[in-house]
């Protein structure tokens, strides 16, 4: 909003008055302008444009919006006050069924500087302060409270006619928007008589009604009256109805509007962990079959779950049955499983979330790939993603011994082919992060092991509740 000229605007029946007589031969009684034909790219695009807003592109509530406008002058203080103070607008404000907003600026700015009555027309001398709208539950009618001033004129001193047709365009659309599917409308038609000729710098009224809906059509009319002083009566100024259409296309316009939005570019992990008041990292667990993995990677999930910490597991469960469902146990299979996962888990982590990976992954160079993978991620100045290796260390015997699923007793049977730590290689850790031991801690002591060791490192920040 551009800052106004200095000009005493005055609280008196004069200032609502727009009584002037209409000079003769430009307009009169029942002589008006009739708009016909489906105008899609004029008039009717700004009433589509406006319902997108109102839909889903908004930057702003209407509750917001009512309250965004800062007056930056003292003429404009007393516009916002006049209207602020008026009956007609307490009235409103006191009725539920009516919720108040200044439909302009629920636009961004970047976008309202594009429209023509938010952007073009709004300023010193024209549409000075954002019209003030009331709509009606379910769009049942609208009532709009605006100050115009010398600077859209048709002769000198009145309103040129063509804005006030742009007014009840988007006023009566806008009042009906919420009656029809998709809340978007196109205006059909629209027709305009002029009444009285309309002041200059004057406070104008929008009314809207809508008196029938079929389908995907809703039918409204309204007027432009003056906002009348304490004790007087409202002027018709110019009437107008109209026929407003949710075309077939809203739903698909609004998805491909979506694409022509320009994107923040994307955020560096580090403001991503900052917005989510968590680091992500991935604490790959690794061991024999039995050792525990499953059993300490399910608690440890509940309980960072449980300390408010976003975590998730991956395990045979959703890989090998999903992702991973192509590969057997071959080493080549082996390796290409733990480079998927590792993959999958690095994602997890860099969307600020702990992934728990519970594999074998039995071999070191396929561990030490994983890690690699992981501290690759440092790059324009972001900070790599933690990898913490957890060694799950129980004897071979302890895991036979345990042996949950028979597969031990399978394996020295000859029944499994190249099963780790009988027919297949495990190769232990060298530079494991946490060694856990499960024959020897409970589970619970081994979670809390693994907690206390990333709170002593800084990936998180709450303390261990026991
Ligand atoms: N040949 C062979 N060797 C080892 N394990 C076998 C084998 N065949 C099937 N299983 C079952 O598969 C689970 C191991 O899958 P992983 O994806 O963790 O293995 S690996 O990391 O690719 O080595 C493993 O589950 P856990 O016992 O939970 O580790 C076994 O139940
Ligand atoms: N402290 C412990 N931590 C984890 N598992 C334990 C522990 N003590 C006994 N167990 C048992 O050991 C078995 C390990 O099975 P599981 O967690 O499926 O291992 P893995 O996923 O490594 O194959 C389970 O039956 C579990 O109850």
């Amino acid at each position: 909003m551009r800052r106004a000229r200095k000009k005493k605007i005055v609280l008196t029946s004069e200032l609502f008055s727009t009584t002037t007589a209409a000079p003769k031969g430009r307009i009169g009684r029942g002589l008006g302008l009739l708009l016909y034909g489906v105008a899609f790219s004029g008039l009717g695009a700004a009433a589509t444009f406006y319902s997108m807003v109102q839909k889903g592109f908004a930057s702003f509530t209407d509750a917001e919006s009512a309250k965004l406008f800062v007056p930056d002058s003292d003429e404009l203080q007393q516009i916002e006050e006049t209207i602020n103070k008026h009956p007609l607008v307490q009235e409103l404000r006191s009725r539920p069924e009516f919720k108040e907003s200044r439909p302009h600026l629920k636009m961004s700015s970047e976008v309202r500087s594009r429209t023509l009555t938010g952007g073009a027309l709004q300023g010193d001398g024209m549409i000075m302060v954002p019209p003030v709208a009331f709509i009606e539950d379910g769009g049942k009618s609208i009532v709009s409270v605006t100050y115009i001033g010398d600077k859209l004129c048709g002769h000198p001193g009145l309103v040129h006619g063509g804005l006030l047709a742009t007014m009840l365009d988007e006023g009566l659309a806008r009042g009906c928007f919420d009656a029809l599917p998709h809340k978007i409308a196109v205006t059909a038609s629209l027709e305009i008589n002029y009444r009285k000729p309309t002041q200059a710098n004057s406070f104008l009224v929008l009314r809207g009604k809508t008196v029938k809906v079929e389908g995907r059509k809703a039918w409204a009319e309204g007027c432009i009256e003056t906002l009348p002083a304490p004790g007087e009566k409202p002027v018709t100024l110019v009437e107008a109805k109209g026929l407003f259409i949710s075309p077939k296309y809203a739903a698909q316009k609004l998805t491909l509007n979506i694409s022509n939005i320009t994107w923040h570019p994307s955020l560096s992990r580090r403001e991503r962990n900052q917005l989510r008041s968590q680091r992500g990292l991935t604490i790959w667990l690794t061991g024999l079959s039995a050792s525990g993995k499953s059993t300490v990677a399910t608690a440890l999930e509940q309980h960072l779950l449980h300390l408010g910490l976003s975590a998730y597991r991956l395990d045979g469960d959703n890989v090998r049955f999903g992702l991973n469902k192509d590969l057997g146990f071959s080493e080549k299979d082996r390796n290409e499983n733990i480079r998927r996962i590792s993959e999958v888990a690095k994602l997890f982590a860099d969307a600020s979330t702990i992934a728990i990976t519970s594999f074998i992954s039995p071999y070191r160079a396929d561990r030490d790939l994983a890690r690699e993978l992981h501290a690759k991620t440092e790059q324009d100045g972001d900070e790599p993603i933690p990898f913490v290796e957890v060694f799950v260390d129980v004897p071979l015997e302890v895991a036979e011994q345990r042996d949950p699923k028979g597969l031990y007793k399978k394996a020295r049977a000859g029944e499994i082919k190249e099963f780790t730590g009988i027919s297949a290689p495990y190769e232990e850790p060298v530079n494991a992060e946490i060694t856990i031991k499960t024959h020897e801690n409970t589970v619970e002591e081994c979670v809390a092991q693994i907690t206390n060791w990333l709170i002593a490192e800084g990936y998180v920040k709450s303390e261990v509740k026991n």
